[in-house]
């Protein structure tokens, strides 16, 4: 069932189009990713989903909700993550819960939630003293207080270290299995690639893909990719040019390298074995979300 709907959301700044006619769906109980170039219109779509910008054209519906007409029943069912900046940094670990659950009209426990996130040791600690990941946590953890159905997130792993990146994600498939449908701005392709059950890619204001990673991954670029190994014995390379997705064999020196579509990896290795080839260097490059990224935007990826 789709939870969040999107039908031709157009915005404008003055003369500047931000989004033009953008529409995509969200389905209940997945983690969605909306990617794209910075400018590309993702902030403001998710600012109209969250009731904070009135759109220009199209329609909009979270939970079955209109935000802007029915902003006071949304904002009590989503929980908004708040940017590193939206606290004041003398404000306590507890406090900040508390203060939080007082917005909404049946909040969890904040001693669960700070069980829960980790934080129960810093409960007396000052914002301004946690370190990037619990941090991470505590705003996590703000926008879950009011036992939201549907919770945004915003470039949740910017500025942590890869540990604190991946303890990270684990906490977000947390969410999503007690059930919170999560929407996720990234700009990240590997965490769009690893967390995301499907995804939007924005460019200038439009909607250039949806998808799940890999059914992007097949679309955009033909899936597949690359391998290359050095077979302990005598090869025929014919052996390999005819199986499924194999587009291209070839000798590198004493390697060989083989490239092919989408499963192509897993019907040549079971080919080797089958013929009791032995290999060793094996490897395999399979097309990433990024490669997607850059045929689908014409850039290489934000970050890159
Ligand atoms: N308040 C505003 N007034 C005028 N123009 C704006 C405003 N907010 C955003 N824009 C413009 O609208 C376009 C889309 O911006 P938006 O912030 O939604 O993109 P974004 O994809 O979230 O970018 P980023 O990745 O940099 O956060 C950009 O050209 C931006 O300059």
């Amino acid at each position: 069932m789709a939870i969040i709907e999107v039908d031709g959301l157009t915005k404008r700044y003055g003369g500047r189009t931000a989004l033009d006619g953008v529409s995509f769906s969200v389905e209940e109980g997945e983690i969605f990713g909306i990617l794209g170039p910075n400018g590309a219109g993702k902030t403001t779509a998710v600012e109209c989903l969250e009731g904070l910008r009135r759109p220009d054209a199209g329609t909009v519906r979270v939970l079955g909700l209109d935000p802007q007409a029915d902003a006071r029943e949304l904002h009590q069912r989503i929980g908004v993550q708040l940017q590193r900046t939206g606290l004041p940094g003398s404000i306590r670990v507890r406090e900040a819960l508390e203060l939080y659950t007082s917005f909404y009209a049946s909040p969890r426990d904040p001693a669960e939630l700070l069980a829960q996130w980790g934080l129960e040791e810093r409960r007396n600690t000052r914002v301004r003293s946690l370190s990037g990941g619990q941090a991470q946590r505590l705003y996590i953890a703000l926008a879950l207080v009011g036992a939201p159905r549907v919770a945004f997130l915003d470039e949740l792993t910017t500025g942590l270290d890869p540990q604190a990146r991946r303890a990270t994600w684990d906490l977000i498939r947390r969410i999503r299995d007690d059930g919170v449908t999560v929407v996720l701005i990234s700009h990240f392709m590997d965490e769009a690639e690893e967390l995301c059950d499907r995804l939007a890619v924005f460019d200038a204001g439009r909607v250039v893909a949806t998808g799940s990673p890999g059914g992007l991954i097949e679309e955009a670029t033909g899936g597949g990719g690359r391998m290359r190994f050095r077979p302990a014995g005598e090869l025929d390379l014919a052996l390999l040019a005819g199986v499924p997705g194999v587009t291209d064999v070839r000798r590198s020196g004493r390697h060989v390298v083989v490239t092919g579509r989408g499963d192509f990896a897993t019907a040549v290795t079971s080919v080797l074995a089958r013929n009791h080839i032995v290999v060793a260097d094996l490897r395999i490059d399979q097309r990433t979300l990024d490669d997607a990224y850059l045929a689908l935007t014409g850039g290489p990826s934000p970050r890159d």
